[in-house]
């Protein structure tokens, strides 16, 4: 079989890449030996536990004899910088930058493209991935234990759908975020301290994620069943529906889907 080691992780200390190197490590998916951590920087704590692990800021060196190669670095970067990896198996997770782009700079043998989340530094993203025909059995494989590290992964057949994933799933934890925000911003409007605010949003924006889980297609019969039941929180949904949730959660998912694909 295919030796796919050393894996070389671009961007390691980066804010996905400090969370998903070391989740990789202590999960055995790579051992510390056939571990490379690239940036320009160099070492980074967040890697403490390894001592003897092998960073580069030469990405001619770093990159040399790779089998696999994550590339967790930004567009721009990514286009400003040498690396070249052929023969290598490459993931990536950058938003906008094509299959095809990916594999002419950097003479990758297969690419795969991913779009996890913030969530992996709690091991609990949920990462869309597709593949190029050329990656074989193996390959994915690979892909599922390397992001399976770090949370649940999914593979998707058309590369254009990875635009959508990183507004929607990319962003997660951000909706997430502006949610809680919103409710808290709205429970002091009605008279609530800044802290029973925030604990009251907390409370209903992670118990509801938790509540959630498994159960995406009944989101919308329990919408329906909290309606029929005729009480507040019918109130309360039908007043924001009113104000227009759906059409402004549905202005930022095509703004980030048509950010994505701007960067490409
Ligand atoms: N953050 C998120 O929530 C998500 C991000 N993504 C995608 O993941 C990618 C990484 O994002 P994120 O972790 O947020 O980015 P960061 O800016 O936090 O990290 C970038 C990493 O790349 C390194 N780097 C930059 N330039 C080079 C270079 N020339 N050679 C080697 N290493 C380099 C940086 O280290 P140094 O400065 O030391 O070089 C750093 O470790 C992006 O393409 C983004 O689209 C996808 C989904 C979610
Ligand atoms: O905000 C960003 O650009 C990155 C890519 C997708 C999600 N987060």
């Amino acid at each position: 079989m295919r030796d796919l080691t050393p894996l070389a992780l671009v961007g390691a200390s980066g804010w996905l890449g400090r969370f998903m190197g070391p989740a990789l490590l202590r999960a055995g998916v790579v051992g510390p030996g056939d571990f490379i951590g690239l940036n320009r920087s160099g070492a980074s704590e967040a890697y403490a536990q390894w001592p003897g692990l092998r960073w580069s800021t030469d990405p001619e060196k770093g990159l040399e004899g790779a089998g696999m190669v994550i590339l967790s670095l930004r567009p721009d970067e990514f286009r400003a910088a040498p690396l070249r990896c052929p023969g290598a198996l490459v993931l990536s997770v950058m938003a906008g930058v094509s299959m095809a782009e990916i594999r002419e700079r950097t003479g990758a043998r297969a690419v795969v493209r991913s779009m996890p989340n913030a969530a992996m530094e709690i091991g609990q993203s949920f990462s869309p991935w597709v593949a190029e025909a050329e990656a074989d059995d193996a390959d994915r494989a690979m892909v599922r234990a390397v992001l399976g590290a770090s949370g649940r992964e999914e593979a998707f057949a058309r590369e254009a759908d990875i635009d959508v994933y990183a507004a929607i799933c990319g962003a997660g934890p951000a909706w997430a975020a502006l949610l809680l925000e919103a409710l808290a911003a709205a429970g002091r409007a009605e008279g609530l301290s800044p802290e029973q605010a925030l604990a009251a949003a907390e409370g209903a924006v992670v118990g509801a994620g938790a509540m959630l889980a498994g159960q995406g297609a009944q989101a919308g019969a329990m919408v329906d069943e909290f309606i029929a039941y005729a009480g507040t929180t019918a109130a309360g949904l039908e007043a924001a529906r009113a104000a227009g949730f759906a059409e402004a959660v549905a202005a930022g998912i095509a703004a980030g889907t048509q950010k994505a694909r701007a960067l490409g």
